[in-house]
């Protein structure tokens, strides 16, 4: 039997101005635009391996080795959309194998834990896209692709692109001129890093999805925030990535991810994303700032307790510095030369900190989705 396969890697993206609310929740139609860093794939990624053959009888989907239900309406979007993409190659080249009408077979692996607010469905769906695209021959325009990962989760349309990247609202009710576009590439600023402060690799307490619908319909504050603060912040944001002025990017970060967070408590009942430690943290950022005189970190949270915090590898030294003093005691600082890292000391902190803290996972700004020859079987 021939098997046609194809294999793609795909990055996490965690944003620095947050999406949160749907106007279209079946079609993942957001409620503002948003920025994203796409993080190396050297340290967090998935890689799927897509497979198809007229003698598949069924659609199938292995997570992590584990055969998951593709019943779920958003990833049948996403399958469907990919399909027609096909079908219109194949109706312009009569040769064409008709994979179109094929089932798949589907296997993906993420290197980093499932649904514990590290993205993992930003990566695996903006994976899912890329390889069947690569599988199908699809054009290669990531913003039309991008289009597609969105139906899977908003937020992996942004995993298409390397670098920064931008995540247009769009106004159409059929989503046509909802996707994601680049901002500036890796190389445009590529010492850009993020510690990742794992407080939790439990899966999250109050799903994204639910979360925004509940946001959406209760808290008075979130009208403010998609009607004043965002759009004006996107401007911002965007022009603080093309100056790498980090001293803005690091403040409208910081600003964004505690609109996002005080959307979440404003809700009713109230959501609850950020624990003592997360509170910590953001105390400890803000006084190595003040220490310097000026930002050279910024902290910023998903739905959960997990924090990351950028910097600009200049002031590494200082960072990692201050991380090191209170988490050396962490797994994940094997990849750094402990020497080069100043010692910083901030008053007051609870020397127990680290206690919260599972692990420490330290990236840098990276890549879009990539081919690769790597092959995953069931
Ligand atoms: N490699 C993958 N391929 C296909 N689907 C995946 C993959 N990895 C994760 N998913 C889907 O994403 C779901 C997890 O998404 P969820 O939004 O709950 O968590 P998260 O992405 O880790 O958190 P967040 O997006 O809030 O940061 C999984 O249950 C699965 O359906
Ligand atoms: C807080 C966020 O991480 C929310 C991400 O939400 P998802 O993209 O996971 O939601 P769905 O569209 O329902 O799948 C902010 C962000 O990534 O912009």
């Amino acid at each position: 039997m021939t098997v046609y396969t194809a294999s793609c890697t795909a990055p996490v993206n965690i944003a620095t101005l947050k999406y949160w609310g749907k106007r279209d929740k079946s079609l993942n139609l957001p409620t503002n635009s948003s920025i994203s860093v796409t993080l190396s794939q050297k340290d967090l990624r998935t890689l799927t391996t897509a497979s198809t053959s007229s003698e598949f009888t069924e659609d199938k989907l292995w997570l992590n080795g584990k055969l998951e239900s593709l019943e779920s309406p958003r990833t049948k979007a996403c399958l469907q959309d990919l399909r027609k993409l096909r079908a219109q190659v194949e109706s312009s080249n009569a040769e064409l194998p008709k994979l179109s009408t094929y089932k798949l077979h589907i296997v993906s692996e993420n290197n980093f834990p499932t649904a514990a607010g590290l993205a993992s469905s930003a990566a695996g769906f903006a994976a899912l896209v890329s390889s069947i695209a690569k599988l199908y021959k699809l054009p290669e325009d990531m913003s039309e692709l991008s289009k597609i990962a969105r139906k899977g989760s908003g937020s992996a349309c942004r995993s298409l692109f390397g670098g920064f990247v931008a995540w247009e609202m769009g106004e159409l009710t059929n989503g046509e001129d909802s996707k994601a576009v680049e901002v500036a590439p890796l190389s445009h600023w590529p010492t850009l890093k993020a510690a990742i402060l794992v407080v939790s690799d439990d899966k999250k307490d109050t799903p994204s999805t639910s979360g925004m619908q509940l946001t959406v319909g209760t808290s008075d504050l979130f009208q403010h925030r998609i009607k004043e603060v965002v759009p004006a912040r996107f401007e911002e944001m965007k022009k603080s990535i093309i100056a790498k002025d980090f001293e803005k990017f690091g403040e409208l970060t910081m600003k964004d991810s505690n609109s996002f967070h005080a959307v979440c408590l404003d809700s009713y009942p109230p959501i609850f994303y950020l624990n003592d430690t997360s509170k910590k943290i953001i105390k400890l950022i803000h006084k190595l700032n003040e220490l310097e005189g000026k930002i050279i970190a910024a902290y910023t949270f998903d739905a959960g307790p997990n924090a990351v915090i950028y910097y600009d590898e200049v002031n590494e030294s200082k960072v990692l510095g201050l991380l090191h003093n209170y988490f050396s005691k962490l797994g994940g600082w094997e990849s750094k030369d402990l020497t080069k890292l100043t010692k910083v000391e901030i008053e007051g902190t609870d020397d127990e900190i680290y206690k919260g803290v599972s692990r420490i996972i330290l990236t840098s700004i990276g890549e879009g989705p990539q081919e690769t020859n790597e092959i995953l079987t069931i």
